[in-house]
């Protein structure tokens, strides 16, 4: 118990997130740059041999039958051919806020399947751990991938993207936005025009998902226009579906600077961006 491995599940930004049309099954063609950024929750893993799937602590806010770690290792029995008397008993440290558009949720079943394809034996390669990820969302097989990556399709098409070192001003606006809601939305613009990865600027990005968040979530906006006014940032945006929203910098006492500054009533935090996932090459 006392040198239990622990498995970090980062939380990533969506560094642009254009929306380029809808398929027939109500899923939107994006692309997207992900990020992972230094800030993650932390989940452990017990194997047993009772059958029993379950969590050590409760998660305020979650029940345990949509809890993404819980349908991932069920998922990952079932579609091994493991056998039924395989169990787990997962402890979840949450940190990153849900459904902020952080990728929280997603990132602990990634986190899942890649831990329990090892303890469990399993042993499938990348891709088809990706395949089986994509199964519980659409943002899961990114943090199997492992690299940030410029993202097409409904997100699963990846392409390895180098980015350069980067700090960042994430802002926790206290609500959550629906991701669904947000993409089912009336006023949501589906025509932003193909990009090519190769001569892209980040400048030139934005997110099509910001205008429909923002009239749900007012917070969202005006945080956004505190951030905008700020020096030094070289990208301010919301982060998927949002709540959550980024000020990007390139040296970390910037990002110390604006955020020593913020309002009281505003809140998040200062992280850096990775390079990679932490559990790569696990
Ligand atoms: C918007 C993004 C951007 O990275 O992130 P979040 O804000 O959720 O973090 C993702 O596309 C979200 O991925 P994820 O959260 O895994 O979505 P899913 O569970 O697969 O889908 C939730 C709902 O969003 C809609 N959805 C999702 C992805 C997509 N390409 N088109 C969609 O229309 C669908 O209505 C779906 O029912
Ligand atoms: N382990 C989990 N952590 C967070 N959310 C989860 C988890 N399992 C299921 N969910 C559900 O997924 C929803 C979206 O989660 P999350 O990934 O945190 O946000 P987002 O998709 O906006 O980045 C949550 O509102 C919650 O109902």
């Amino acid at each position: 118990m006392g040198n239990m491995k622990v498995f970090p599940a980062p939380a990533k930004l969506n560094l642009f997130l254009h929306v380029l049309g809808r398929r027939e099954d109500g899923y939107h063609l994006l692309q997207t740059v992900f990020r992972f950024i230094d800030y993650a929750d932390q989940l452990s893993f017990t194997v047993t041999n009772d059958g029993v799937i379950s969590h050590v602590n409760q998660i305020v806010g979650l029940t345990e039958a949509d809890d993404l770690c819980i349908r991932a290792a069920k998922l990952l029995r079932e579609q091994s051919g493991r056998e039924t008397s395989l169990g787990v008993k997962i402890h979840l440290h949450k940190k990153i806020p849900l459904g902020g558009g952080l990728g929280g949720g997603s990132s602990d079943a990634a986190t899942t399947l890649i831990a329990l394809n090892r303890l469990w034996a399993i042993n499938w390669p990348k891709e088809r751990l990706m395949k089986l990820g994509l199964e519980l969302g659409a943002d899961v097989p990114i943090f199997i991938y492992g690299y940030n990556a410029f993202a097409e399709g409904v997100g699963e098409k990846l392409q390895k993207m180098d980015l350069s070192p980067a700090w960042y001003i994430v802002l926790t606006p206290p609500v959550q936005v629906h991701t669904a809601a947000v993409f089912a939305s009336k006023e949501l613009t589906r025509n932003t025009i193909p990009i090519k990865m190769a001569n892209f600027s980040m400048a030139q990005g934005h997110n099509d998902l910001e205008p429909v968040a923002m009239r749900m979530q007012p917070v969202i906006a005006e945080w956004l226009n505190w951030l905008k006014k700020q020096p030094d940032t070289i990208n301010v945006a919301m982060s998927g579906a949002g709540a959550c929203m980024f000020a990007e910098f390139t040296s970390e006492s910037a990002a110390q600077k604006v955020f020593e500054q913020l309002p009281d009533g505003m809140r998040g935090f200062v992280t850096s961006g990775l390079a990679e996932h932490p559990l790569l090459d696990f």
